[in-house]
């Protein structure tokens, strides 16, 4: 299939993505219903869902992505593979994200994954970051007690940033003493992941427990 070109970032904070992400019917998509659910924020090109999904199909998988040409590119893969457990849709996790929560599978949202974010370096771009201090209280609300939270970062400060604001939240218990992780707890690298280890570059882990 041809690759979509795409811009390699958007504005959050811009008109455009200012709206909540508009939840689609479930019963249309997940063939299981019952089956716990995987929430991947920022997935891009769903190249990780799309493999995770085959690999473990007794989960249901759901891929976030802001970029709509590459929301509907992963969807027309997941189509051409035929996986009833995966969908993605477009949108911005930033805008109230509870609206989407709350419209999924009751009780069943166990893992959540953040995976090399866009980091938005200056300070004055900070609020374009996708963990924002909101995000995390939507997440604590909405996900089953013994779940996990799993982040990843090429660029330490972002990594620091994101796990201080779980950490800071009673629901979200770490699962490391050690700064970071030094594995991932998924069995597929995701694109930027394979990226920074192809360039010889760390990435930092953090692992947390829903309370
Ligand atoms: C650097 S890419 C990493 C993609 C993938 N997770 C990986 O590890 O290869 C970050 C992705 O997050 C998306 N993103 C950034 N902010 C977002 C937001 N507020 N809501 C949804 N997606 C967002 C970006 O468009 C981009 O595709």
């Amino acid at each position: 299939m041809a690759k979509v070109r795409v811009r390699q970032h958007v504005n959050p904070l811009s008109h455009k993505y200012r709206h909540p992400i508009a939840p689609p019917d479930w019963n249309q998509v997940y063939q299981d219903m019952t089956q716990p659910l995987h929430l991947d924020i920022g997935c891009a090109r769903g190249k990780f869902l799309l493999q995770m999904a085959q690999v473990e199909p007794e989960i249901n998988f759901l891929g976030i992505e802001i970029r709509q040409p590459l929301v509907i590119e992963a969807n027309q893969e997941r189509e051409r593979l035929g996986l009833s457990n995966l969908a993605f849709v477009f949108g911005n996790m930033n805008v109230a994200p509870e609206i989407l929560l709350q419209s999924l599978p009751a009780d069943k949202l166990f893992w959540v994954s953040i995976q090399f974010p866009d980091p938005w370096f200056k300070q004055r771009h900070s609020k374009r970051r996708v963990v924002q201090p909101e995000l995390v209280i939507a997440l604590a609300k909405y996900m089953v007690a013994g779940g996990w939270v799993f982040l990843q970062s090429d660029v330490e400060s972002i990594a620091l940033e994101m796990t201080e604001r779980f950490q800071a939240h009673p629901h979200f218990v770490r699962q490391h003493q050690t700064p970071w992780l030094e594995e991932n707890i998924f069995p597929v690298p995701t694109e930027r992941e394979k990226s920074t280890y192809n360039k010889g570059q760390p990435v930092y882990r953090s692992l947390f427990r829903v309370r």
